[in-house]
């Protein structure tokens, strides 16, 4: 295994939706072309912590507030000189539900990469059929590219999101349980995908499947609320070890009744 390096350095992070805290001085590293999971009970800020490391909390309300930092490769994200469209393009987003657009596969996939800048035609069908390659998406589409995306099986339609993501090369990919609502054999291919990602990306994930975890992740880190009902980071480390030894007892009596 090569060395582990922070992509992402989130040191003394407190975050607030209007005045209510929801995370508390929460430190970890999140490296480089690895794999973390964020797992914890439902309302924990699984969710909240996962749209922080790209700023899309900011979308959700009206105000919000943060203490600490969120580093991207040494750059502070919360800095107010950041370029937030370049943030939210090198650390991507995929959603629990697929929200493609009316329009068709290719268009979806083309829509992030023609708001980066105009390209030629042929540059343009390359990105896309690479985009949906890595996607493992291209046999079942290949036919249908200006047919609706919304035709698409749910499935398809989310492997179609993360190869939209994967269109405009980011360097992090953040997924809010992308295997949400999804059948066995559906989800297996978004697990598949994620196994085939994860050179090549830094990936995060949250997920309520330990199982899942315990097959695609390196890095865990469990959240739990605290007795002021703000969240805590309580043990961040290799999955293997947070599974098979965890140390601390809350994260024994989360993990351990979830993996029977
Ligand atoms: N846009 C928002 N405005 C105000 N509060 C919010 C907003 N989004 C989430 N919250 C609150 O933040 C807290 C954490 O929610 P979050 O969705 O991050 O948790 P989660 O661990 O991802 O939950 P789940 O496992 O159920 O998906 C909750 O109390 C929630 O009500």
């Amino acid at each position: 295994m090569s060395k582990l390096v922070p992509a992402i350095r989130v040191s003394n992070f407190s975050f607030y939706y209007d005045t209510k805290k929801i995370l508390e001085d929460i430190s970890l590293d999140i490296y480089q072309d690895r794999v973390t999971a964020i797992i914890g009970p439902t309302n924990c800020g699984k969710s909240t912590f996962l749209k922080s490391l790209n700023r899309m909390n900011e979308l959700e309300a009206e105000e919000v507030r943060i203490q600490g930092k969120v580093e991207f490769f040494g750059q502070n994200i919360y800095e107010r000189r950041v370029n937030l469209n370049r943030v939210r393009r090198q650390i991507s987003m995929v959603l629990p539900k697929p929200n493609l657009f009316p329009m068709s596969v290719y268009d979806n996939v083309a829509y992030g990469v023609k708001l980066v800048g105009w390209r030629p035609k042929a540059e343009l069908d390359e990105i896309i059929e690479s985009a949906i390659k890595s996607a493992n998406l291209w046999d079942e589409v290949k036919n249908k590219l200006h047919k609706s995306a919304l035709d698409l099986s749910g499935g398809q339609q989310q492997r179609l999101c993360i190869a939209r993501a994967l269109a405009v090369k980011p360097k992090v990919l953040l997924m809010d349980e992308p295997c949400f609502g999804l059948d066995p054999i559906a989800s297996t291919k978004v697990e598949e995908l994620i196994q085939s990602l994860r050179s090549y990306y830094t990936i995060v994930i949250v997920s309520h499947n330990m199982r899942q975890v315990t097959r695609i992740s390196d890095f865990t880190a469990f959240f739990c609320l605290n007795e002021n009902q703000t969240s805590k980071l309580v043990e961040f480390g290799s999955t293997y070890k947070l599974f098979s030894n965890p140390s601390d007892y809350r994260t024994r009596d989360y993990v351990l009744p979830r993996m029977n």
